[in-house]
């Protein structure tokens, strides 16, 4: 975001160390303005006047674990921040990143009804990440450049809700329907192969930007 020319101010909250970690993103030579935020006192001041709340917060999975698992934490973390945004931005665009994505964004559209600032447009469930999985895999197997490779992704994100389409996928590469399958379920496991790979020190972070 830090590099985007489009934006021109960055707002970092978090519960703990955003000092340093503003510090830090400030010296990426861009135009944006950046500005840290610690706490719920200062929640307010870090959502006034956004125009997209990109929200990150929360638990991620260890080994042996699914999104589900981290239903419990993190439903209440996503609540209380859309209830923030609600109050405080209440016509921002929202990108949820937090898991289970399948289960947080229907919370967050919950959230914005009460108070009636839900905008069916401007809620997102962020799943870039099985596009991005489902087109390197698929480059790689067919051997092809990875200029212009195109893989359609639909569904949710989790497991087998994840559907990436590889028959309309271009340039066309003609896999067997073996190959398919293979990529098909590499896809949907992607997180679980980094999270397993990581053992315990977190899940993807880097294949997300
Ligand atoms: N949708 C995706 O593609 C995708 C990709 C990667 C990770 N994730 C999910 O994103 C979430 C975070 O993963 P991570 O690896 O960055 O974890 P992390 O532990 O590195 O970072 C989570 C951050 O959330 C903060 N936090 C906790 N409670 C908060 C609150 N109430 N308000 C604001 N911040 C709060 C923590 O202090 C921490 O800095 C996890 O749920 C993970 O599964 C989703
Ligand atoms: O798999 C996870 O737990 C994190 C993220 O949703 C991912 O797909 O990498």
């Amino acid at each position: 975001m830090k590099l985007n020319p489009l934006v021109s101010q960055l707002a970092l909250y978090d519960i703990a160390n955003t000092p340093g970690v503003a510090a830090d993103v400030s010296h990426v030579n861009s135009r944006a303005e950046v500005a840290g935020y610690v706490g719920e006192e200062q929640l307010e001041k870090a959502l006034e006047g956004c125009d997209l709340v990109i929200i990150p917060a929360g638990l991620p999975r260890k080994p042996g674990m699914s999104r589900d698992d981290l239903f419990n934490i993190n439903a209440g973390i996503v609540k209380g921040l859309c209830s923030a945004i609600a109050k405080y931005c209440p016509t921002a665009l929202v990108n949820m990143i937090s898991n289970p994505v399948n289960s947080t964004v229907p919370i967050a559209a919950e959230v914005f009804k009460e108070p009636g600032t839900y905008d069916e447009k401007k809620l997102f469930g962020v799943t870039t990440l099985d596009v991005v999985r489902a087109k390197t895999f698929y480059t790689e197997k067919a051997k092809i450049n990875f200029a212009d490779v195109n893989v359609p992704v639909v569904g949710g994100h989790a497991g087998i809700t994840i559907l990436p389409l590889f028959s309309p996928a271009t340039p066309k590469a003609n896999l067997a329907e073996g190959d398919i399958k293979v990529l098909t379920k590499r896809t949907q496991e992607g997180g679980t192969e980094v999270v397993e790979a990581k053992a315990g020190k977190g899940s993807a972070t880097l294949s997300v930007a």
